[in-house]
């Protein structure tokens, strides 16, 4: 392994009588991106500042690049370490182009010119931070977002091993926090070496290779993502009820935080049976082909004891169900649901109080598992698409769902959670005509899809 980039040993740095970091140890290899996580006031600004030797630290060491930052000049240490802070006021009335131009000042002369270096490091960093539209403009004219593209700009013309960025996404619109992110990943794969402070946990967890959690001036954890966000950790730290699954889409670590009284209390989700009353309830999901994905998690993190089935072997679904913890019931593709397998999802359509259909394609493969919901008290299917766009490949099954569809709760994805907390809560089957209030009748037989209104 190569030396590391930074290493901080037992560094301590106090305001006064406030001690805000308490014996820190830590390590950042060459080429890697690291969040710094942490509640408010956990000290990650401060680390920043003492890493590039803005701040001193009251005893212990840090070094980059094998320089103690405390030696070095605030030219020296500004060629190895630039920084974009969180705080993007600028007090005077510069030009966008003279900002980033600062960028080059701790490698020029005192008395040298403007060579040529110089004029490319600043090109490069107006392109590579997307600021050139603004290049004329007076900074103070600029947005917060784009004042902080600009400075990012600044620490880019800098050309130094080590980023350092304090919350860069905080005042980015959605598309720029992404884009923003994506190029400190590109930076990073060009052999740079970028710290950030960063609340959001799930874009860190997503685009750092490993996160140092800071919990009252000290490190709580340090590793991958996944090592570091556990839902202990974030109790422990944050004094937060969270859950973490994997994302559905990406596949990273998420955390979903949850108003207090919901449990999280570390129980095994994946079985179907048996006692774990402090879990709103339990519901069982048909799905396919990634149409369960957002449903299972979104079920999960709201605390219900969920299981899913019967699905095939591959499935993206089944792939899903086992990134959050679940247990589906499977088959091996184009085999068919053997008897036992049917029986077990039987056990399970009995054993919960929901049952959630999403929105699958209506045919042979789904036919049994549509069969065993019509078993169930409380059925809730979901349904995106217009009722009449729906793939139905075979007789029987469109039948079958028809037939669900008469006594089941019709609803849009983003409703589910809302239909089952009223369906359990209300502890009765509830009819639909289709429109989303409910009707003590079911619905007439004879109507036809396309006649139905939504
Ligand atoms: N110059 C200072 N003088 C006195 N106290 C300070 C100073 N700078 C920071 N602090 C205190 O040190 C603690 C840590 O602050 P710091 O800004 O490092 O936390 P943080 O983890 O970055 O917080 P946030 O997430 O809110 O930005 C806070 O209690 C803060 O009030």
């Amino acid at each position: 392994m190569s030396d590391p980039l930074v290493s901080v040993e037992d560094l301590r740095v106090a305001f006064g009588s406030l001690t805000v970091l308490d014996g820190i140890d830590a390590t950042v290899e060459p080429g890697s991106f690291v969040g710094l996580v942490g509640p408010n006031g956990a000290g990650k600004t401060t680390l920043l500042r003492t890493l590039n030797g803005t701040v001193s630290p009251d005893s212990g060491t840090v070094s980059v690049a094998g320089e103690r930052i405390a030696d070095l000049s605030s030219r020296a240490a500004s060629r190895l370490v630039a920084t974009v802070p969180q705080d993007t006021s600028v007090a005077f009335e510069f030009d966008v182009r003279q900002i980033v131009e600062m960028g080059r000042n701790p490698h020029r002369s005192r008395f040298g010119g403007w060579s040529r270096a110089d004029a490319e490091a600043v090109e490069r960093a107006l392109d590579r931070a997307d600021v050139r539209e603004f290049v004329e403009r007076s900074i103070t004219t600029l947005s917060g977002g784009e004042r902080q593209r600009v400075l990012l700009a600044r620490a880019l013309a800098q050309e130094t091993p080590l980023l350092l960025l304090d919350e860069p996404t905080a005042s980015l619109d959605i598309n720029h926090q992404v884009r923003t992110l994506e190029l400190l990943r590109s930076l990073v794969a060009d052999g740079k070496t970028a710290i950030t402070a960063i609340h959001d946990l799930n874009l860190a967890a997503h685009y750092c290779d490993e996160l140092l959690l800071l919990s009252d001036g000290k490190v709580a954890a340090q590793g991958p993502p996944e090592a570091v966000l556990t839902e202990r950790a974030l109790e422990d730290a944050f004094d937060a009820n969270a859950v973490v699954s994997r994302h559905p889409v990406t596949g990273s670590v998420y955390v979903t935080a949850l108003p207090d009284g919901k449990p999280v209390d570390g129980t095994d989700r994946s079985e179907p049976a048996g006692g774990d009353s402090e879990r709103p309830g339990r519901v069982h999901v048909i799905g396919g082909g990634g149409t369960a994905a957002r449903l299972l998690y979104v079920l999960d993190a709201a605390g219900y004891e969920v299981t899913i089935g019967a699905l095939n072997e591959g499935d993206t679904d089944t792939e899903t169900a086992r990134s959050i913890g679940l247990d589906p019931v499977t088959v091996e593709p184009f085999a068919g649901v053997d008897p036992e397998t049917r029986a077990a999802v039987e056990r399970r359509i009995d054993a919960a109080d929901c049952v959630v259909v999403a929105d699958v394609e209506i045919g042979t493969g789904n036919l049994p598992n549509l069969r065993a919901a019509t078993a169930a008290d409380r059925v809730v299917l979901v349904e995106d698409r217009p009722f009449d766009e729906r793939n139905y490949v075979g007789e029987e099954a469109a039948r079958v769902y028809e037939s669900l569809r008469e006594r089941a709760r019709t609803v849009a994805s983003k409703d589910v959670s809302t239909a089952v907390v009223d369906l359990i809560d209300r502890d009765m089957p509830v009819h639909s005509d289709g429109t989303g209030g409910e009707t003590a009748e079911p619905a007439p037989r004879d109507r036809r899809p396309s006649e139905r209104s939504r």
